[in-house]
């Protein structure tokens, strides 16, 4: 199977860099720093489990239609990546993402039909370029966006498994999707505003009040919208902090490193979902506001 990572940082060559142990056709496209340590001294795993693979890796996509392409860059990213990549998307490319916040397998859908969305709990970081430690071994869901079945998500999912990467498939990723954009866009920009670790949000009562609030008004919204979950937000929220009560969060994180963030994707789309059909969203409305402020201070 030819399979391209779109936006090589560190969740896409983590999987780059898994399936490349089970695939030989497997193509990382990133940036050119990165690029060149790969093709030097291959990609190196860190971590969770060590190992150097020697996938190819390039700038741009070879003009070759991939039987997968899967979509890594933050979601602020996708639009114009999509827009490089268009012309290599046949027929039978399936288009896949793994990224978090709400919108990118929308974008995909105008390139093609064929799209898988997918969330993931693995947790990876570039340690330098051509080296990635996974952080953090997870659970993986992937489905036909955004609701339904096919063979190719069944194969995509027996594939990653053998990879190493634990996968399950979905008939219902459009819930899976909005369960992580509602987790995230709760402890997110608290974590990022405060600057603590994930596991202090547990530890004050009055942040535990805010973190219910802001999950019930995307739940709320996500309702409206008729989306189901298969598990319940706040105790998925609970049980990730706890999981993950020693890390900084990636809004933090990007924050700290004078990045743009991916508060419009997360929070910032609960509000355009819910303002799309004359609700409001009051609570993310403020920590959009709150967030954007703060990466104006640091940029
Ligand atoms: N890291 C993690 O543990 C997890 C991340 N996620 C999600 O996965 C997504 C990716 O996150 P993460 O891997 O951390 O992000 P990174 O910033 O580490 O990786 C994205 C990479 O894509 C590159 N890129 C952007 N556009 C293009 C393009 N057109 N062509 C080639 N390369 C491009 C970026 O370069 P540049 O920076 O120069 O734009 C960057 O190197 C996000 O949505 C994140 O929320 C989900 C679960 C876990
Ligand atoms: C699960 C959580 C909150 C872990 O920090 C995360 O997804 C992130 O940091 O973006």
């Amino acid at each position: 199977m030819k399979i391209y990572i779109l936006g090589a940082g560190s969740i896409g060559s983590l999987f780059g860099a898994l399936l490349a142990r089970v695939e030989e056709d497997v193509t990382l496209i990133g940036r050119e720093e990165h690029v060149n340590a790969i093709n030097e001294e291959g990609l190196k795993v860190t971590g969770v489990e060590e190992f150097t693979v020697y996938p190819n890796a390039i700038t741009h996509a070879p003009n070759e239609n991939p039987d997968l392409l899967i979509l890594a860059t933050k979601s602020y990213s996708t639009k114009a990546a999509l827009e490089c990549v268009k012309g290599i998307i046949g027929d039978k490319t399936w288009v896949l993402s793994i990224q978090n916040g709400l919108g990118n397998e929308d974008l995909a859908l105008k390139y093609t039909k064929n799209v898988l969305g997918g969330i993931t709990t693995n947790g990876a970081m570039l340690e330098k370029w051509g080296v990635i430690r996974w952080t953090g071994k997870g659970i993986t869901r992937i489905g036909v966006y955004p609701k339904g079945n096919s063979r190719f998500a069944e194969e995509i999912a027996m594939l990653f498994n053998a990879a190493g990467i634990k996968t399950k498939v979905s008939d219902n990723i459009i819930g899976w999707k909005w369960l992580k954009a509602i987790v995230n866009s709760a402890i997110n920009p608290l974590g990022a505003l405060l600057e603590v670790k994930n596991g202090y949000l547990l530890e004050n009562d009055y942040l535990q009040d805010i973190l219910v609030s802001i999950a019930r008004e995307g739940c709320m919204v996500a309702q409206q919208w008729g989306i189901s979950f298969e598990e319940h937000p706040i105790e998925v929220i609970i049980d990730t902090l706890k999981r993950t009560s020693d890390n900084y969060n990636s809004m933090l994180q990007d924050l700290k490193r004078g990045k743009k963030t991916e508060i419009d994707y997360i929070n910032g789309k609960i509000v355009e979902y819910a303002e799309a059909i004359g609700l409001k969203a009051p609570m993310n409305e403020l920590l959009v506001a709150l967030i954007k402020a703060k990466e104006a201070l640091v940029r």
